[in-house]
């Protein structure tokens, strides 16, 4: 998408909470409106024709309603990556430019999914269960899964899908992966079928970006693909995956463990998953870094000022 928005002046309104070092520079330089939780059409029947931009983030999102609820809404300014939760469509045929903060997370999402396959392969935080437990004093902890040396497959090398390629290059893996298209410049082999990578890894990363084309899938099929001796890696979104089949899979010992940042519905986990040590659970914390999430609050308001002197956005989502 394209920034052809006008020049603007007007409000700004908050639709969802933000981090306070993301507040206080808005609320001090904008005049904002918060979108309230309750009595949503009130407060639009009374505010709607002066809102130009609006602020999410990419846990609240903007959904179709709101969009055409406000008549001179121009722009949405993203604080995070992943606009799953914007309806990029409605934004494009309104005239709606978006954008989203890129590249600053990189690093710590990539070092995150990177955390998550050696902890889940190496048994690390059950290892700590069962240190603080006592059970060491009854035996040894059951032996690992080396990592050095294995193959790894990543479905969607994007920005944050290569940067995860460069580290485990570093641990003497293979790296091959799938997406639409071949991704050029690299020479990693690219699958055209998820279900060969799968079977072809012995970690499967998922990092591609959620949208109607990609939801669930990692399905059954390519879990099953995977097999008792391979790993799912998920620092996407939890709708890439079938969840069910997910569990299933693990609970099965059908696939041999997972390491999952993201779920389908946040921030529930599936009940069975809690008591599996093959499996390593984060809040969704790929990108939760004090230094990242500063980085991520700058480009954000950079977006913002320049949406609003300027009408043009420093990082519209593509
Ligand atoms: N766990 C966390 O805290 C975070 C998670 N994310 C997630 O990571 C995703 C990727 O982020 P980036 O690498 O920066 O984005 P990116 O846009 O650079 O990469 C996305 C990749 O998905 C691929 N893709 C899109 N639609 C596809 C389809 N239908 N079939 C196959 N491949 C498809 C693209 O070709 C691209 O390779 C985000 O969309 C977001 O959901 C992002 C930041 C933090
Ligand atoms: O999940 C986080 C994001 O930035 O996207």
């Amino acid at each position: 998408m394209q920034p052809n928005a006008q020049k603007t002046t007007a409000t700004v309104l908050q639709v969802g909470p933000m981090p306070p070092f993301v507040e206080g520079p808005l609320h001090e330089e904008f005049n904002v409106l918060r979108l309230p939780d309750a009595e949503v059409e009130k407060f639009l029947a009374t505010n709607s024709g002066q809102v130009g931009v609006v602020v999410t983030t990419s846990v609240t999102g903007v959904d179709a309603h709101l969009m055409r609820a406000l008549p001179e809404l121009r722009a949405i300014v993203n604080f995070g990556v992943g606009f799953d939760k914007i309806d990029v469509h409605t934004a494009d045929e309104l005239g709606v430019v978006v954008s989203n903060t890129p590249d600053v997370l990189t690093d710590c999402v990539a070092d995150m999914a990177v955390g998550l396959l050696i902890d889940v392969a190496r048994g690390i935080s059950a290892s700590d269960r069962f240190v603080r437990r006592g059970d060491w004093l009854q035996g040894s902890y059951p032996l690992g899964t080396r990592v050095s040396g294995k193959r790894v497959g990543i479905l969607g090398l994007g920005r944050i899908g290569l940067a995860i390629a460069a580290r485990l290059e570093a641990f003497g893996t293979t790296v091959a992966y799938h997406g639409r298209r071949r991704v050029a410049d690299v020479t990693y082999p690219w699958h055209e079928s998820l279900t060969d990578l799968a079977e072809n890894s012995d970690f499967l990363i998922v990092a591609v970006a959620s949208n109607s084309a990609t939801a669930g899938i990692v399905s059954a099929e390519v879990l099953e693909a995977l097999g008792p001796k391979g790993y799912l890696i998920n620092i996407s979104r939890g709708a890439v995956v079938d969840e069910a089949a997910l569990v299933d899979a693990l609970v099965q010992q059908r696939i041999a463990g997972a390491g999952l940042d993201v779920f389908a519905h946040e921030p529930y986990v599936p009940q069975e998953l809690l008591n599996l040590d093959n499996v390593v659970l984060a809040p969704h914390t790929g990108s939760a870094t004090a230094e990242t999430r500063q980085d991520m609050a700058d480009l954000f308001l950079t977006n913002l000022r320049q949406f609003v002197n300027e009408g043009t956005l420093s990082t519209p989502i593509s």
